[in-house]
């Protein structure tokens, strides 16, 4: 049975001293069963204070755009994301020393405070089934510290989402997203501000994870508050990065790389990346009619203006032989993407990999769905029915037994 899971942080905030243990034993949590839950309450991030700038940031894709001193771009966005993939892949060998393998440290014991950490675990899992039930039965074949981690920062990348996409999107501003930005930052430093964020903090302190790639998602979501349009490939190619490419990032410490696999850090990295751009893509073609409804056009306008389209042709939603053109291109991209993200799964740890090929190989079905659908993504939502995932479940699990390659190989 899934449970709808209304979160309402206490006022007492964790910035003056108080634990997470404390904030749990002060109860301030209960369940609400309506479907219009929220996931974050707006009252901490909204009530303003707290530290309003990005102190302590390292590089990220943001800081290499405002560096540049003639306030012109020399990169396009795919070298900008590329460089945070080395540093990432870096971080992690340094904290690792030599080897590749991703060793699971064990939960510092609290004493008295391990039950409710594994509550808090517990609410993760519960939310994750609820909003993304196959996802959810992918994890089953993870390790259980492996798993739970993934499901906090799952919880993670649906609050932030939520932000600007849930029931209170109206009230949140830039400064809003400061506030959740600063509270990240709290996450990180062991002093979460809720049972949820504190789940994570256990997570990011056993698994060497990176801020960047949650600072870099709280970003993507910035864009979204301020942008409505993408120019052409390379701006959306960003918004993706944010939005999506960073959950690749932050998911491949938890995954854990297999230890023989010889493929180099950086290549798995990469994978992750494309994975996250896929799914993101995929996302934005499967949900054409439903966004520009709010407004929004996602797709590149110079590839639209090439294929003799504008705003005009979506916001009409003809399915006319120009969109079916267009259409096949995009979806022919997004695939590529897949097929990027495919050469890193069979790297990453044994368990690890059955939820991650069941992922790509579910999402890439949408692209199938879409043109099932004739291209028509205006008023048709692709979806990929139970049964055409009974069949598929078994294919990503065979894929999953395939053992990491044997040669060096999976240079960029
Ligand atoms: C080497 C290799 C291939 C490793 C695997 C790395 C890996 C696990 C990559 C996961 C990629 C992934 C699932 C990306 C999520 C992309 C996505 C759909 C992002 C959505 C953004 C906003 O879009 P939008 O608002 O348009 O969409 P909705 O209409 O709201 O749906 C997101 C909603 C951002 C928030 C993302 C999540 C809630 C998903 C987070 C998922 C995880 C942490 C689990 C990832 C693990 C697996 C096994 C898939
Ligand atoms: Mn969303």
């Amino acid at each position: 049975m899934s449970v709808a899971l209304l979160w309402v942080v206490s006022p007492c905030d964790v910035s003056n001293g108080t634990s997470f243990m404390e904030s749990v034993r002060e109860g301030n949590r209960f369940f609400d069963s309506s479907r219009h839950r929220n996931l974050v309450s707006n009252e901490r991030i909204n009530r303003g204070g707290g530290k309003q700038t990005n102190n302590g940031r390292k590089f990220s894709v943001r800081s290499a755009i405002l560096a540049t001193p003639s306030g012109e771009r020399t990169m396009t966005s795919e070298q900008m994301v590329y460089d945070v993939v080395l540093r990432q892949a870096a971080l992690v060998k340094r904290q690792l020393g030599s080897t590749n393998e991703l060793e699971v440290k064990p939960d510092i014991p609290i004493p008295g405070n391990l039950g409710s950490l594994s509550e808090a675990y517990d609410r993760c899992g519960e939310v994750c089934a609820e909003y993304a039930k196959t996802f959810n039965l992918g994890t089953m074949l993870m390790t259980p510290e492996r798993r739970r981690a993934i499901w906090a920062i799952y919880v993670w990348c649906r609050r932030t989402d939520e932000l600007v996409d849930g029931p209170n999107a109206s009230y949140i501003t830039p400064a809003a997203l400061d506030r959740w930005e600063n509270r990240l930052e709290d996450v990180f430093n062991g002093r979460p501000f809720d049972m949820l964020d504190g789940a994570l903090s256990d997570t990011v302190s056993n698994f060497p994870v990176d801020i960047q790639p949650f600072r870099d998602m709280i970003e993507g979501m910035r864009m979204d508050l301020r942008k409505s349009r993408y120019k052409n490939f390379d701006e959306l190619y960003l918004y993706c990065y944010y939005v999506a490419g960073t959950v690749g990032l932050m998911s491949v410490p938890i995954m854990g790389i297999a230890p023989e696999s010889k493929a180099t850090t950086e290549s798995v990295y990469n994978a992750a990346l494309a994975l996250g751009i896929a799914n993101q893509l995929t996302n934005i073609l499967r949900d054409v009619g439903e966004d520009a409804r709010r407004g929004r056009v996602y797709l590149p306008q110079d590839e639209l203006a090439q294929a003799g389209l504008s705003d005009e042709d979506i916001f009409a939603g003809r399915v006319t032989d120009k969109w079916r053109i267009f259409m096949k291109k995009q979806i022919h991209r997004a695939r590529k993407f897949f097929g990027e993200a495919e050469k890193g799964v069979t790297e990453l740890s044994s368990a690890s990999r059955f939820p991650v090929w069941a992922s790509l190989v579910l999402y890439r079905k949408i692209l199938d769905e879409i043109e099932a659908n004739d291209y028509n993504n205006f008023t048709k939502r692709a979806y990929v029915s139970k049964s055409k995932k009974l069949i598929a479940l078994p294919i990503a699990y065979a894929k999953s037994l395939v053992p990491p390659t044997k040669t060096v190989s999976l240079q960029r």
